[in-house]
């Protein structure tokens, strides 16, 4: 799904967004919209998002981050597996267990995994999916093993409230030849989006929706 965009919102069903706010992202130029976030992520609150979301014709996924709220009527479904975890449960070990009991439920063509790097140590997502801090020298290493050994559909680059580094970014791109790059963090302005566009395939903006979604407009590019 995320193959043809370049430009994709994350919304966070554990925040609040008027009908206003939500109804100017949804008929933006955007590519698509993502629903996800590390905390607070109930089966209530995806489904209330979804259901407003889906008065618009804007594609809508989920990227699941709880096995408790998992809504069907999404046009897609992401699976997160962290690649830079000190414990193998965030990259493959909850997935086995879910997929142990769930998978009967799942329509392969509907799911796509979602391979993350988190670059970013203070992040939720980072301190949740029990992060190792990855240095810059060790990224072409992890491109590589991703892209040409475990050959991913995606490789998220993940700074999760934090602009990243061009130079990590300069890395990915010039080491990722399969795998479809996916930025996201920080960004907050249109010079911010055509930056990291210059090194990934799409780029997430999340945050910035809640602070003013009139700035969080003006990073869609073309
Ligand atoms: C209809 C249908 C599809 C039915 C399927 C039934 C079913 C339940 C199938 C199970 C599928 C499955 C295999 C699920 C696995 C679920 C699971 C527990 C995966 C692990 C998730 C994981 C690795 C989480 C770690 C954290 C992470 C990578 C989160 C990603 C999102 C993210 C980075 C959000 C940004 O954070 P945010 O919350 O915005 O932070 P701030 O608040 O600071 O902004
Ligand atoms: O919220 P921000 O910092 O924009 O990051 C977007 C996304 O990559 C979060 O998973
Ligand atoms: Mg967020």
């Amino acid at each position: 799904m995320l193959k043809d965009c370049k430009h994709v919102f994350k919304l966070d069903p554990a925040k609040e967004i008027s009908d206003a706010d939500l109804a100017a992202i949804c008929e933006s130029e955007t590519d698509a919209i993502i629903i996800g976030g590390t905390d607070n992520i109930t089966e209530d609150n995806v489904l209330n998002l979804m259901a407003r979301v889906r008065r618009f014709s804007v594609s809508v996924a989920l990227e699941i981050t709880s096995t408790e709220a998992v809504v069907p009527g999404f046009d897609h479904y992401f699976i997160p597996a962290v690649f830079n975890t000190t414990d193998m449960k965030w990259q493959h070990g909850l997935m086995l267990e879910a997929l142990a009991e769930y998978g009967h439920l799942l329509d392969y063509d509907e799911v796509s995994l979602l391979p993350y790097i988190i670059m970013n140590p203070e992040c939720k997502a980072f301190r949740k999916a029990e992060g190792k801090v990855v240095a810059p020298e060790m990224v072409p290493h992890y491109i590589n093993m991703m892209d040409k050994l475990y050959q991913t559909p995606y490789i998220y680059i993940e700074y999760s409230g934090t602009y990243g580094s061009p130079e990590v970014m300069q890395m990915v791109r010039e080491n990722a030849s399969h795998s479809h790059v996916i930025y996201g963090g920080g960004i907050t302005s249109k010079e911010e989006a055509r930056e990291m566009a210059q090194y990934s395939d799409t780029i997430v903006v999340g945050n910035i929706i809640y602070d003013s979604s009139k700035k969080a407009l003006r990073t869609i590019i073309k």
